[in-house]
């Protein structure tokens, strides 16, 4: 049975370092007991400041970052190394300072890897590296846009439709208008999901997904854990929270 938990912290600093602490705590609870751990990454400014806290965190010191597995929930289809890409964003924060296994970070292909500009063929190689079934996802992290996108799953847009791992999105209503996103079943396979919200602007998509929007309004409202949906928030993102869930 799922469960889902909010949890309210003041502000985004604290935010970054609360999640920054459970993050820590999960990969080691789960390295304990499957031998790896596997987290999956979102981007967004709440995200390069979750992982900015993981690197001061005196704990990530305990991890063994060489048992981590590092997957994408979505991208922003740009060359390698621009700086809009979420996978530069989570080096530049953290992935370059830590021993990790460069096997193990599945970065989501950029417009000039080997598809080329091809978006399409770039979700359909990412999907083949994710494999069937699909790995174990400890943790799966997602930020909430204002207008309740998860990952580059956009509210009423055709990649909603999509039914395998990955989908290539184009006219994203957030530039860059082409993107390469994890599908709302592949986000519901993880064991925990993780929603991290910061600030006004995210108070009233927050407000109306713990209410139960549909998916269809509202992609933030169907992303659930297996075992697990844990919404981690300011005080201003938590504003409209429901107080009878
Ligand atoms: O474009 C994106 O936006 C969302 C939310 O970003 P934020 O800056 O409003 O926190 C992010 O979760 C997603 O990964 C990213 O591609």
């Amino acid at each position: 049975m799922s469960e889902t938990v909010v949890v309210v912290v003041p502000d985004a600093d604290i935010l970054a370092s609360t999640v920054a602490a459970r993050l820590a705590i999960k990969i080691i609870d789960a390295q304990a007991v499957h031998g790896s751990a596997s987290v999956v990454l979102t981007g967004g400014r709440v995200a390069a400041k979750v992982l900015r806290a993981v690197r001061d965190l005196p704990g990530s010191a305990a991890i063994d970052w060489s048992r981590v597995d590092l997957w994408w929930g979505d991208e922003r289809f740009l060359p390698g190394g621009d700086p809009d890409r979420n996978e530069t964003q989570a080096r530049e924060a953290l992935l370059d300072k830590l021993p990790l296994d460069p096997a193990r970070v599945h970065a989501m292909p950029a417009s000039d890897g080997p598809d080329g500009d091809d978006a399409g063929a770039a979700a359909a190689r990412y999907a083949d590296e994710l494999g069937t079934p699909l790995p174990r996802f400890d943790v799966l992290m997602l930020g909430v846009g204002e207008d309740g996108h998860v990952a580059s799953l956009f509210p009423e847009h055709p990649v909603l439709q999509e039914t395998g791992a990955t989908a290539a999105v184009h006219n994203s209503p957030k530039p860059p208008p082409t993107r390469v996103t994890l599908t709302l079943s592949t986000i519901q396979s993880a064991d925990e999901v993780w929603l991290i919200a910061a600030g006004p602007d995210k108070a009233a998509p927050v407000g109306v997904a713990l209410e139960g929007g549909g998916p269809k309004h509202l992609p933030a409202a169907s992303a659930t854990g297996v075992r697990k949906t844990l919404w981690l928030l300011d005080q201003a993102a938590a504003a409209e929270v429901p107080t009878q869930r």
